[in-house]
């Protein structure tokens, strides 16, 4: 079997193993943080524990941290990577993953923290955090990110109040609106759901990371940092795929949207997603979230639930309008919420008609698909050392159950479908330019106009 490396075409997955690489960075500073914070959470929680179960309670608190802190030393000394012994149902198909990832190295050198793809090695801290949990009931619930996203959402709550309010500003009179004013629309909260990708908590290792002003009012200043938008063509797909409707009113079927972080980013994507619905542009949502806790602030259906319940709760007329709203449209069925194991597994997309073909034959049934944030858009184009000149769909490789567009704020080494010049522009300008989150993309590709 070709290794990595050597795959025809293909180039390498990042990795640390490259001293300096921002991948390097993140296995030798980054994670070592995320799991000392997912610590000393465990172990401010201790009375909390106590509390509901008493003494095992206690127990199952010193059980995690010592699992933990092997964790951090098994990464920090470049250990090979263990097996999960945790019985779940994607246990074997991660250390299926784990055999595979040896296959692709050979057999010189096991698969390991700083030698391994870095994409692989970093879901696979997530995973085994889980694995700590999850072995010692009565805690294996506890989500240890938890604090972090509602602190998030409540952090941000003056720029949902303007969020709600411009979208019930819209909605007043959005039958009314031709087609120009509602792309303007369109065009509008995409941008914002596009930045509200910057709130993540992971690249700021869980430091408190919220939006504190409108986000509406720095949209025009903040286009220049947009390298690649293809909001026209999303657009063209979504009314390419309009169909007549009994009620008379046109809409394409349905847009998936592949959610990543909670707290702001999340409630852009409601907003979002309220609008194509009640615009008539969408006539279903199916949102995609994870199972498991992940990558700091990536939302689970715990956070999904927990959001538009605040919503509902807030104090303020539009917010909670919005929230109401968003309970209706999941009690009626035009909302829909997913989990997939898939999400929470270290493939890179390409794999997903082979690794998980359910899911592949679910995304197929979406007339788009949007996939939001960093992490995305790694498994996307598989993390892998791209020219920037390469366009997005040779980086897919394949992946294309529907037309998709990825809404993504640049923070990993990698960046694909940029014009010739355009990478090596931005390094001179700003060497940083791929991993502090000041620059975007709005970059689309349609499997169907091949
Ligand atoms: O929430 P997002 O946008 O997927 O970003 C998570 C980020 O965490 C990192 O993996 C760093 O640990 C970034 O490279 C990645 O983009
Ligand atoms: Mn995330």
């Amino acid at each position: 079997m070709a290794t990595d490396q050597t795959m025809h075409g293909v180039p390498p997955s990042l990795s640390a193993r490259v001293v300096g690489s921002f991948a390097y960075l993140t296995v030798r500073d980054r994670l070592p943080t995320i799991l000392t914070k997912v610590v000393d959470t465990i172990h401010r929680n201790k009375n909390k524990f106590f509390e509901e179960y008493g003494e095992v309670g206690i127990q199952a608190e010193k059980q995690a941290i010592s699992l933990l802190s092997k964790l951090r030393n098994e990464l920090q000394t470049d250990k090979p990577v263990l097996a999960l012994t945790d019985g779940l149902p994607d246990t074997d198909s991660w250390n299926q993953y784990l055999e595979r990832q040896q296959r692709l190295q050979g057999d010189q050198e096991p698969v390991s923290w700083f030698k391994s793809p870095w994409l692989y090695v970093e879901c696979y801290m997530y995973r085994r955090i889980h694995e700590a949990l999850l072995l010692n009931p009565p805690i294996s619930d506890f989500d240890v990110f938890n604090e972090g996203k509602t602190q998030s959402f409540t952090e941000s709550s003056q720029a949902v109040m303007s969020l709600c309010t411009y979208l019930e500003g819209i909605k007043n009179n959005i039958d009314e609106l031709s087609k120009n004013p509602l792309f303007e629309h369109f065009s509008k909260l995409m941008q914002v759901s596009l930045w509200g990708n910057k709130c993540d908590l992971s690249i700021s290792a869980g430091q408190e990371n919220s939006q504190k002003t409108s986000p509406l009012d720095s949209l025009y200043s903040l286009l220049p940092f947009i390298l690649v938008d293809d909001t026209k063509r999303v657009w063209s797909a979504l009314i390419s795929a309009q169909r007549p409707r009994d009620s008379g009113k046109n809409n394409a079927d349905r847009v998936d949207i592949v959610l990543d972080n909670a707290g702001f980013e999340l409630v852009t994507d409601l907003v979002l997603a309220d609008f194509l619905v009640s615009s008539g542009l969408a006539r279903q949502i199916h949102f995609h979230g994870k199972s498991i806790p992940w990558f700091v602030s990536d939302v689970t259906a715990n956070d999904f639930q927990w959001t538009i319940r605040q919503a509902m709760a807030t104090n303020h007329k539009w917010v909670s309008k919005c929230g109401v709203q968003w309970q209706r449209y999941l009690k009626e069925g035009m909302w829909c919420y997913h989990d997939h194991p898939f999400w929470t597994q270290p493939h890179e997309f390409c794999d997903m008609a082979a690794d998980a073909p359910d899911l592949y034959t679910t995304l197929q049934g979406a007339d788009l698909v949007l996939f939001k944030g960093d992490l995305n858009y790694r498994k996307l184009t598989g993390d892998r050392d791209w020219e920037h000149t390469v366009s997005f769909e040779t980086a897919l490789r394949g992946f294309g159950p529907a037309p998709l567009c990825s809404l993504r704020t640049l923070k990993a080494n990698i960046q694909v479908g940029l014009q010739p010049g355009q990478g090596e522009k931005l390094t001179s300008q700003d060497p940083s330019w791929m991993t502090s989150g000041k620059y975007a993309v709005i970059q689309f590709h349609n499997p169907k106009s091949e």
